[in-house]
């Protein structure tokens, strides 16, 4: 029986971002104005109000400029009062005194609604990491989007959103500084507009060429870092300095900051030589219409106010025509990277409550026929894969390297869904069930276990977080980890523990794993799973571990991974997987008797014991 994987691989954009229909683009817009307004409404109003009316003012300026100097040009000759001139002044005075104020609540509410924005999305980035299945985190796809998310946090939506307002306020200035300035001919606008035109063309064509390079540069810059972090991660640095491969890595970095710094010369390089000749003609447009505004002062029909408003307007609009346009482009190149950030939000997360709630212990666990492959590879890693473990028996897996021994855990666990087969529990397709409600009944120590920097109290009682304040727990799954070395810690089970944050103890690798083992039975769960939990451990602690973990798990099905035989030959029942295939299962003595692949691993791993032993004695 073959059923479709639960959860879909996330779908490929059918087009590239930068291809997307306006349509799209509109409802990215749309759905960035959201996000702002559900971030702060306060704040996006006052930011828009303040915006809005700011950019009156310049026109305003510009025309009490303008009376003001007709107004002394024309006292030369008398016949206007100092009244009439201060009453101006006062005027001039009140909209810059405005115009500040205005400014100081724009900035400020701009400041906190980004702040708000900042915190509301990184939420929404991190709600829906927490919803995404295990098996799209592994795959370079969901990181590479995770990242680019994460990238646009701060600044992108306050991008759109204040570039929108931007827009809207450019027109106000534009309409109000171009109505002043058409009184003073025909062409003098139209120019004047035209001259801003070839920097925007240029600054809006190497902005896409600027997101283009950077989005395809995402992998590369992600391996960059991922090197980068090797050479200041503290738990690698012994194996890094023993190995001596700093030299490898910086050069690997290096390589990839080269071909990163290669592309982005060139785009500097082009990018500059197009703004220069943008400049240029802008400089010959606005030269041409100063030539005509000079010929009309020549001939005398406009005045010395006129001429100020020709002169200070000239940078007014072309101000405003260059926000205006690259307010258009601005917003084109943040909704392409806004693309980025909604391509992640909308990712499928995986419901783990959608399903029959699964209540009770967990009695039997039945593989039938099941089969799985990866996302994305074409290989099969687990084919006809059948077998039965009931409560109170060990189960142990047995297989070389990649045998597929931890991805049948993930399947046992819930984590993936098979691609083929079923698995029973009591009976019962285990799919029927919520995986959250399963996975209750579950407890497991991986192989790579956590090492949380967090105090041990906390990691031991992450399996079951809503019981760490209950009494005596914390101290009883401590106790029978054998993780006793706890006591011994300056503040008990209250220490921080790891060295990343101050004041935090350092455990060895068998301490930590002492502790996972302690999590894991801190949860009272029917299913253990043991995914090598003797490997960090020494000969003592792992015989002591192995007969409380006989002892303490009668009760229960337990699953057991290890290389170590003599933890293995301890269990019930014993599979030996090869290539993903079942190849040999039954006790440690059928399985001895029958001389097969089992036999021949243990005897491999006894000779080598017996070989040490005889080095010892001949010593
Ligand atoms: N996320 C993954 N994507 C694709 N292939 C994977 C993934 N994880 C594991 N594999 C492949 O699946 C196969 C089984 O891997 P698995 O980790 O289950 O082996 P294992 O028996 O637990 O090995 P080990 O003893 O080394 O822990 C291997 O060939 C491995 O390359």
């Amino acid at each position: 029986m073959t059923r479709p994987p639960r959860d879909k691989q996330p779908p490929k954009t059918p087009l590239p971002n930068d291809k997307l229909p306006l349509s799209d683009r509109l409802r990215d817009l749309s759905s960035t104005l959201g996000l702002v307004w559900r971030a702060s409404p306060k704040h996006s109003v006052m930011y828009a109000a303040t915006t809005l009316i700011a950019s009156a003012l310049p026109a305003a300026n510009l025309y009490v400029g303008k009376l003001l100097l007709d107004e002394v040009a024309q006292a030369a000759g008398g016949g206007v009062t100092y009244a009439a001139l201060l009453t101006l002044l006062a005027i001039q005075v009140a909209l810059g005194v405005f115009g500040s104020l205005l400014g100081t609540v724009g900035t400020a509410s701009q400041q906190l609604l980004g702040d708000s924005l900042q915190h509301s999305v990184s939420r929404r980035i991190l709600d829906k990491a927490s919803g995404l299945s295990v098996e799209s985190f592994e795959n370079a796809e969901t990181y590479d989007r995770l990242q680019q998310a994460y990238r646009e946090v701060g600044s992108r939506p306050l991008g759109v959103a204040t570039q929108l307002v931007g827009l809207a306020g450019a027109a106000v200035t534009l309409v109000s500084v171009g109505a002043l300035m058409a009184r003073l001919g025909v062409w003098v606008l139209p120019l004047i507009l035209l001259a801003s035109v070839p920097g925007v063309i240029v600054s809006n064509r190497f902005g896409v060429a600027g997101y283009q390079m950077l989005r395809r540069q995402t992998h590369d810059a992600r391996v960059q870092n991922y090197l980068g972090s090797l050479l200041t991660s503290d738990t690698l640095v012994k194996e890094v300095r023993l190995f001596g491969f700093e030299g490898h890595l910086l050069e690997r970095w290096r390589n990839y900051y080269l071909g990163f710094r290669k592309t982005l010369e060139d785009l500097v390089r082009r990018r500059s030589a197009w703004g220069f000749g943008a400049s240029l003609a802008s400089a010959l447009l606005i030269g041409l219409a100063s030539a005509l505004i000079l010929r009309r002062a020549a001939d005398g029909q406009i005045s010395v106010g006129d001429f100020s408003i020709f002169v200070l307007g000239i940078a007014q609009v072309q101000a405003t025509v260059g926000n205006l346009l690259n307010g258009v482009s601005g917003i084109y190149q943040n909704l392409l990277y806004m693309r980025n950030l909604f391509d992640f939000l909308e990712l499928p997360s995986r419901d783990l409550d959608a399903g029959e709630v699964w209540s009770g212990p967990i009695d039997t666990i039945e593989f039938v026929n099941v089969g799985f492959r990866y996302p994305l590879t074409d290989r099969d890693v687990l084919r006809g894969v059948n077998f039965t473990v009931t409560r109170g028996q060990a189960l142990a897996l047995v297989g070389e390297n990649g045998a597929g021994k931890t991805t049948l855990v993930k399947l046992l666990t819930r984590l993936f869904e098979p691609s083929s087969g079923t698995i029973l529990l009591n009976g019962m397709e285990a799919s029927r069930f919520s995986p959250r409600s399963v996975q209750k009944q579950m407890s497991i120590i991986f192989q790579d276990f956590g090492q949380y920097q967090m105090s041990a109290r906390e990691n031991v009682a992450l399996a079951e977080i809503a019981r760490l304040s209950e009494d005596g727990v914390v101290e009883s799954a401590v106790e029978r980890a054998g993780a006793e070395f706890v006591d011994d810690l300056p503040e008990g089970l209250n220490t921080p523990l790891g060295r990343l944050f101050q004041g935090g103890r350092q455990l060895s690798g068998g301490q930590w794993q002492r502790l996972a083992l302690a999590r894991l039975y801190f949860r009272d769960a029917s299913v253990l799973v043991f995914d090598e939990p003797t490997a960090a451990l020494d000969a003592r602690a792992e015989s002591e571990t192995i007969e409380a973990l006989r002892a303490q798990t009668l009760d229960r099905i337990t699953l057991l991974i290890s290389h170590r035989f003599s933890t293995v030959r301890l269990a019930d029942h014993i599979v030996v997987l090869d290539g993903g295939v079942i190849v040999e299962s039954g006790s440690h003595a059928q399985l001895m008797a029958r001389d097969g692949q089992y036999a021949a691993l243990y005897n491999l791993q006894a000779r080598g014991y017996g070989a040490a032993e005889t080095v010892s004695e001949s010593v």
